[in-house]
């Protein structure tokens, strides 16, 4: 903690970049704007209790024996022999309880940060005040952590980032050029994000598999009031 009492906000533009940062006793915000942490929030706002995030598809069909529902994609496309999607809409459905997920970058992303971080929260932009104030309450190191796209970095997550950081900045210190960048680049788009965001690689890779209406919903700003928590390895909202 610094000399005013304040403790420190940290933005991760890719998974990689969390091998310079030292976890421990900090809370890790992993972000995957497109879909899965959008998808994960909409689904716990919406009558799922049990989120399991794993990286393989294999460790996803261990579940099935005990009644999870199998979701996820790779490259943007259900896997053959799931259950479901990425999709926020079949996750909202209200006809599952729990679910096991795996993703291209967003269930990687938590498998990056879950043993070493303090706790490990999920945020997108259909919770940025939820977990705004969830974070203000804490007084813990936070680092906001882009799930980006295969190991790159991506302008969805690191401008929600931006966004946080931005809500944040009276009660952390800001620390590092990333802090300032991203906030910046989302002042300078905020009122324009989605015609902003319609010309970046991951939507226009999702576009093509006709998923745009999943996007505008992922960029919906304050819908659901959930913030989701890893614990033992199951994604769970926190009390309110
Ligand atoms: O389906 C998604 O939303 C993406 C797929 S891809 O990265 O665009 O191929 O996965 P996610 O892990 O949610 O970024």
């Amino acid at each position: 903690m610094n000399k005013i009492q304040k403790p420190t906000l940290e933005i991760c533009f890719t998974p990689d970049a969390v091998s310079f940062i030292d976890l421990t006793g900090k809370i890790a915000v992993v972000v995957d704007i497109f879909r899965a942490t959008s998808t994960m929030v909409a689904g716990l706002a919406s009558g799922v209790t049990h989120v399991i995030p794993v990286v393989d598809m294999a460790d996803a069909l261990h579940y099935k024996s005990q009644d999870y529902v199998t979701a996820g994609e790779r490259n943007g496309e259900k896997i053959e022999g799931f259950d479901i999607g990425n999709s926020p809409f079949e996750h909202m459905a209200q006809e599952f309880k729990k679910i096991v997920m795996t993703t291209t970058n967003g269930t990687q992303a938590i498998e990056t940060v879950k043993n070493d971080a303090e706790q490990v929260i999920i945020g997108s932009f259909l919770n940025l005040r939820a977990v705004t104030n969830y974070l203000k309450a804490q007084n813990k190191d936070v680092v906001i952590v882009c799930a980006g796209w295969k190991g790159r970095f991506n302008a969805e997550d690191s401008l929600f980032a931006g966004a946080l950081a931005l809500k944040l900045r009276s009660d952390f210190w800001w620390k590092g050029d990333e802090t300032l960048f991203a906030s910046h680049s989302y002042s300078s788009v905020k009122n324009n994000l989605s015609k902003m965001l319609k010309q970046s690689s991951h939507y226009k890779r999702l576009e093509k598999n006709g998923v745009s209406d999943d996007m505008e919903f992922c960029l919906q700003i304050d819908k659901f009031k959930n913030v989701p928590v890893l614990n033992e390895n199951i994604l769970e909202n926190l009390p309110k």
